[in-house]
């Protein structure tokens, strides 16, 4: 059995030939078995690792904890944020015809060089381009910004260790949102990334960060990661880190993840080295305020799904951990897939100047759905859901080659009786919610991703983010608490290009988001049924001192329900 890798509180082996092997996820702690995947080398490597290599730390330096944080950081800000904007001026072209744009960061060597090729292209190819995506640049620069041209290409990417890019070979182009942030990222700029779900905005933030650590230069001291990327849920942060290792093995630089549910220990050990520190925001506001990581020198921070990381139950944490981080000397970056007004402003005071990039349309209008999903919505009574679902369940499980459906409810009691009788039908069904344990919560998401369950029944912990391949079918047998939400579920279909399919069964109890319902099926040109538009057409903008504008009122007969969220 062959060491693969590691992340905090979990560890993978291989057995068998570099072609064909069975790769096994084991949980450290309890030595127990998380999953069981058979890989060959001529599958999509997104799903899977293929280069044995054991990733090597790029880090190096004696301090064997870190030091308490130093205010004399914001004493040079003013000098540094002079230095800043002079840099960001200066636009000079090399000798080769490469337009060198310097970055807005302060001391990272992170100049972007536009492709000569790129720069020679046609303008009318460029704007054929941004029509034909829908791409919106908005920046909101004072100052005369450079204007970068969407690396439509690889050919374009600017000069790296070539191993960086290499996984890349996987994908035909780059997609439009790719295209569109990387020069914005390459130069240094802070960015709001808003396109569909499935659209590949990972490598969006992803990419720009492994370049930008690797063009560093800069010695760094242990406990002070280079990099922060920051997720709602443990599974999305493990996924993020997957993706990342992919690209990041081969380019030797060392990411690590962070989450709940599982021991500290490993993970104080894995950040004195890490570069890169995927994370959920309680454990690692818990590991900062306990020393065991220092942020004051993070130079790229991301905010995945950016709107829920900024929403009332995330707020304070994101507060904290940024604190250390002075805004003068980071790169901020957010990504999402839905971007409402609630949470803009705050999002402002994160941010130097952002360039906001928009594929699709305008991100303040409705939250809007990946076109290539055909939602259908089903008005019923609340006592006649579980029939209606194991119809469903039914036409979509026969034969063969069942589909993989996935099964959204709103609470956890909710999912584990839905999970219950979707057993007692016969299906083959795994569970994902808060009440479960990490390693269950990983295993029968693994379950599913493998095929081993055709059916996953889920809370909104698995509404975001999550890249499982396959999923032909999202049904909500109850209706989240927001649109957006709804938006973030059905998202889990259709991915990378592909068509899906969801069906929301919506009860009287969910009137007050009828309004918001229908926009997104207008916009996404699907039908809406009389019965949805009997409920009316307004769009209730609620606002909770707990839940901020992700309130639902669910009526005072329904017994009030605490809605945690990942630590
Ligand atoms: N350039 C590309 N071309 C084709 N597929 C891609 C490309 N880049 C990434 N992908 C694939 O697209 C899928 C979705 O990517 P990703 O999970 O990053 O989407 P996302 O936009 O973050 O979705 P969500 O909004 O749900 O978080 C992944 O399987 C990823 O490997």
């Amino acid at each position: 059995m062959n060491f693969f890798d590691s992340a905090p509180g979990f560890s993978r082996w291989t057995i068998g030939t570099p072609d064909q092997f069975l790769l096994i996820t084991l949980e450290t702690s309890r030595k127990s078995l998380i999953s069981l995947e058979f890989c060959l080398r001529s599958r999509q490597p997104s799903q899977h690792h293929f280069n044995m290599a054991k990733r090597t730390h790029n880090t190096e330096s004696t301090e064997l904890r870190p030091s308490k944080k130093s205010k004399s950081d914001d004493k040079h800000s003013g000098k540094k944020e002079k230095k800043e904007k002079k840099d960001k001026k200066e636009k000079k072209a090399d000798k080769n015809g490469v337009d060198q744009v310097t970055s807005n960061t302060s001391d990272e060597q992170s100049g972007y060089s536009q492709a000569s090729a790129l720069t020679n292209l046609p303008q009318s190819e460029i704007d054929q381009f941004m029509e034909e995506k829908v791409v919106k640049v908005t920046d909101s620069s004072t100052e005369s910004a450079p204007q970068l041209r969407p690396i439509i290409s690889f050919d374009y990417l600017p000069p790296c260790d070539e191993n960086l890019y290499a996984p890349l070979k996987a994908f035909p182009a780059p997609s439009p949102i790719q295209a569109a942030t990387w020069p914005l990222l390459f130069a240094g700029r802070d960015v709001i990334g808003i396109a569909e779900t499935g659209s590949g905005k990972t490598l969006g933030f992803g990419l720009p960060c492994l370049k930008k650590l690797l063009d560093s230069k800069r010695p760094r001291k242990p406990y002070h990661p280079f990099a922060v990327i920051i997720s709602p849920t443990r599974e999305l942060a493990m996924q993020i880190y997957d993706q990342l290792v992919k690209f990041s093995h081969l380019a030797k630089a060392d990411v690590t993840c962070i989450f709940g549910g599982v021991g500290k220990d490993e993970q104080r050990v894995a950040l004195r080295t890490a570069a890169i520190v995927v994370a959920t925001p309680g454990r690692l506001k818990d590991l900062q305020n306990d020393e065991s990581v220092d942020l004051s020198k993070v130079k790229y921070l991301v905010l995945d799904e950016a709107d829920r990381m900024l929403d009332k139950g995330f707020e304070q944490d994101i507060k904290d951990i940024i604190q250390p981080m002075p805004v003068s000397k980071r790169q901020t970056v957010m990504f999402t897939a839905t971007w409402p007004r609630s949470v803009q402003d705050l999002a402002a005071t994160f941010m130097n100047s952002p360039v906001t990039v928009t594929i699709g349309g305008d991100p303040s209008a409705d939250p809007r759905a990946n076109l290539r999903i055909k939602q259908e919505v089903e008005v019923l009574d609340g006592r006649e859901k579980e029939n209606r679902l194991i119809q469903l369940l039914s036409r979509s499980q026969k034969g063969q080659n069942p589909e993989k459906v996935l099964v959204f409810c709103l609470y956890k009691k909710e999912a584990m009786r839905i999970e219950r009788l979707i057993k007692m039908k016969g299906f083959s069904v795994a569970g994902i919610h808060g009440d479960l344990n990490q390693s269950d919560r990983f295993r029968n998401l693994e379950a599913f991703k493998s095929g081993a369950a055709t059916v996953l029944v889920a809370t909104d912990v698995a509404a975001r983010g999550l890249d499982i391949p396959a999923v032909k079918l999202v049904i909500n047998v109850t209706f989240p608490l927001t649109v957006e939400d709804y938006v973030h579920r059905i998202g889990r279909t259709g991915r990378a290009g592909a068509k899906g399919h969801a069906i929301t069964l919506f009860t009287e109890q969910d009137k007050a988001l009828s309004g918001g319902l229908i926009n997104v099926l207008k916009a996404a040109k699907q039908d809406v049924p009389e019965s949805l538009l009997k409920f009316g057409t307004t769009v209730k903008k609620k606002q909770h001192d707990a839940y901020g504008a992700f309130f639902k009122d669910i009526g005072t007969d329904k017994k009030a329900t605490k809605i945690t969220f990942d630590d």
